[in-house]
């Protein structure tokens, strides 16, 4: 499966925090993250991560680039829902995309956990048989 994990300034200890303690679960899939989201959890965790641009350069349209092309299969995507961000369209076109596709969106911590817990029990597997078909 293949995870996307971006994190804005201000939530990136509570996603390297967050991974940290889903790394067990995490381990089994592909991961991919914006530039500095991803050096931070490949330094925190040691997971490998394939990383894109940083997000104001563009990394959060190259992960929905792969959403468009319906290669991503989770979003994990930590918002500063209290500062300004200066690529905010990138960001609305991000998650608009995930709506486009059916692609799972957790925007806060709460939301991830019940994404995680049910990509383990296997409640995210339907990605994996309509891949199958395309
Ligand atoms: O800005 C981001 C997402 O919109 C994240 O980018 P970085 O991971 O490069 O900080």
């Amino acid at each position: 499966m293949k995870i996307a994990l971006i994190a804005h300034d201000r939530k990136k200890d509570d996603l390297i925090s967050f991974v940290t303690a889903y790394k067990p679960i995490l381990a089994a899939h592909d991961l991919y993250a914006t530039g500095t989201t991803g050096k931070r959890i490949m330094d925190g965790t040691g997971l490998d991560v394939i990383r894109f641009q940083s997000g104001p350069l563009g990394g959060d349209q190259q992960i929905g680039a792969m959403i468009a092309k319906d290669d991503m299969d989770m979003v994990i995507f930590f918002r500063d829902p209290l500062t300004a961000q200066p690529h905010e369209p990138d960001v609305t076109a991000l998650i608009r995309l995930c709506d486009v596709y059916n692609v799972p969106l957790a925007t806060n911590m709460g939301t991830a956990e019940v994404l995680l817990q049910g990509l383990k029990e296997g409640f995210v597997d339907w990605r994996l048989i309509q891949e199958r078909k395309n």
